[in-house]
């Protein structure tokens, strides 16, 4: 017997309309992204994505040995933390926006569990523009559920998510439209500043 393991999430297609999804992702066209350098077992990678990092004074944020500096919030990005915060009754003090330029623009298997995370909090996911797949795998089972995010789609990782799952957005050769995805998340202000 094979025991079904769902990841700890709640996914709301249609979270934000149509036409308030298009008027984010204009917003997002003057948003200053940039493609970092990683280093992966010791050699150093272009990130396949683009980046930026919003959030509150304090709230940088480090991951695969890059640290990244909190950028003064964009006005919609700040109506949506609200909206979210007010849905869910909880907090966030930041978001990562990633943009895939087209389907050769990938996210590997991670968790989001770096140690500036606030234990127990959760992640909010919006997806705009073309639609990705997004694949969640345990990490014990190795069971593996797929969804796949549209323009406008919410979903919410609650935990024990990032504990018990790692998840990706893989290569799709053949697809060319853009996508964005931010990513809301709770950190622990001045975690990496030491006097
Ligand atoms: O693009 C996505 O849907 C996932 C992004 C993600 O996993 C992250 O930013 O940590
Ligand atoms: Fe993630």
């Amino acid at each position: 017997m094979t025991i079904e393991l769902m990841p700890p999430i709640t996914y709301r297609p249609n979270f934000i309309s149509e036409a308030q999804g298009q008027l984010l992702l204009e917003e997002t066209k003057g948003y200053p992204f940039v493609r970092p350098k990683i280093k992966v077992f010791g050699r150093w990678h272009l990130v396949p994505r683009q980046q930026v990092w919003f959030a509150d004074p304090g709230c940088d944020y480090r991951y695969s040995s890059l640290m990244i500096k909190a950028q003064p919030w964009p006005p919609l990005l700040k109506q949506l933390r609200v909206l979210l915060q007010q849905q869910f009754t909880t907090q966030f003090n930041g978001v990562l926006v990633n943009c895939y330029q087209g389907g050769c623009d990938t996210m590997g298997w991670h968790s989001d569990n770096e140690r500036e995370i606030v234990q127990g909090s959760q992640i909010a996911s919006v997806s705009l523009g073309g639609s990705r797949d997004f694949l969640m795998r345990h990490k014990v089972a190795k069971q593996v559920h797929k969804l796949t995010l549209n323009h406008g789609d919410l979903l919410m990782m609650h935990a024990p998510m990032q504990q018990d799952w790692q998840h990706s957005v893989p290569k799709r050769a053949r697809m060319n439209d853009l996508r964005i995805n931010l990513t809301f998340r709770l950190l622990t202000p001045y975690f990496h500043h030491h006097d």
